[in-house]
């Protein structure tokens, strides 16, 4: 071995035994870590006696913020974020494992969303549809659930929002991802493909590519992403459109990658809970409205939001399914409902609207 390469062997061994001793302090460091999380467990169970909240959304975005505005580099803010939301993840699990009902089968974006919100440690089951997420959480067998809300290129998911119209659910917190669709297929000829399938939404979102390179191809919507990948795992003539984590688990390849029309598409997603979340400091509220059938009625509905200085973020209007031409409005604004300012717009919202329901306040999603 030359001069030089025993110099840099020795430099590595070096730096290698420099990062075994901090690895080992790391471990011992979370350990203690995970120790402290028991011990919250058992302050929680001491003081309440009966149903006891383990998961606490606010403090886990208060401990995630607190570190991002922390962080000295070089790792990036969403980078350390994401290390300490599976710390924290494992911690919880520890005080009680978390299940989360998300829009089935494995491998759908909704799981990808449930997992970026709590973790890896968290126990995501599989549903057939968004009703059955509702009821599932309804009925205390799941303690969240996890639905889609709108698109960037295709906007609102209509049905979660018709669901929120007669559920007593509430929301716990919202996820933004970036959806990334692929061609996935067992044919290795694109000429080969008849059929595609995958949930309405991507098909929307992909459609000037799918009218570019597949215009001939039959488009088939199903109830999701991962179903239209299960579907053709056995069917060589068609492929599907959905994200990587399907082609993995289907045994499916990439024919082409990244085909959405728009790069920066994004889905956001619900967290929905029996309660809402305590103040974080950085919260958004969703309202369900509706005002009587009038001219200026919904200017004058809206307008205590604007009187108290409150920035709405969304609405979104839907049938009222109560006679035609009835419609009620979903509306995001920034702040809790807990804050002075908000809390007086909405007792003055609550006098004008002929409906007024509180979805919940929640944390803006810091990952
Ligand atoms: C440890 C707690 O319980 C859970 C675990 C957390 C953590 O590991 O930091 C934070 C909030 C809770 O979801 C707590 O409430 O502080």
């Amino acid at each position: 071995m030359s001069e030089s390469a025993n110099q840099e062997q020795q430099a590595l061994a070096a730096v290698r035994d420099r990062i075994d001793a901090i690895d080992l302090e790391i471990l011992q460091l979370i350990s203690e870590r995970a120790r402290c999380a028991q011990q919250v467990a058992h302050i929680k169970t001491g003081s309440t006696g009966g149903s006891v909240q383990f998961y606490r959304p606010e403090r886990e975005v208060a401990v995630l913020r607190r570190i991002k505005d922390a962080n000295p580099g070089p790792l990036d803010g969403e980078e350390v974020a994401r290390l300490f939301r599976e710390i924290m993840s494992a911690c919880l699990a520890l005080e009680r494992p978390l299940n989360a009902a998300f829009l089935g089968p494995e491998g759908t974006f909704t799981q990808a969303a449930a997992i970026k919100h709590f973790g890896h440690s968290v126990v995501t089951q599989a549903m057939a549809t968004i009703d059955e997420i509702f009821r599932e959480v309804e009925s205390g067998a799941c303690d969240f659930g996890v639905v889609p809300v709108e698109n960037s290129t295709e906007g609102v998911v209509s049905h979660t929002l018709d669901l929120f119209m007669n559920s007593p659910l509430m929301i716990t917190g919202e996820v933004c991802l970036r959806v990334h669709q692929h061609l996935l297929t067992k044919a290795t000829d694109p000429a080969s493909i008849r059929r595609v399938y995958s949930h309405q939404q991507s098909l929307a979102q992909c459609r000037e590519w799918l009218d570019r390179h597949l215009p001939t191809a039959e488009r088939l919507p199903v109830g999701s992403n991962a179903e239209a990948a299960r579907l053709v795992a056995s069917d060589p003539e068609a492929a599907a459109v959905a994200g990587l984590q399907a082609a993995e688990i289907y045994g499916l390849s990439v024919l082409a990658e990244r085909i959405e029309d728009e790069p920066s598409n994004t889905t956001r997603f619900l967290v929905i809970g029996k309660q809402d979340s305590p103040p974080s400091g950085q919260d958004k509220t969703s309202l369900l409205l509706s005002c009587k059938n009038q001219a200026g009625g919904l200017h004058s509905l809206l307008a205590p939001l604007a009187v108290h200085g409150i920035s709405m973020t969304r609405i979104e209007s839907r049938p009222s399914r109560r006679g035609i031409w009835d419609y009620v409005f979903f509306v995001d604004i920034m702040g809790h409902r807990q804050e002075p300012k908000v809390a007086y717009a909405l007792q003055n919202l609550e006098q004008d609207a002929l409906l007024f329901k509180v979805l919940g306040s929640y944390p803006v999603a810091v990952l």
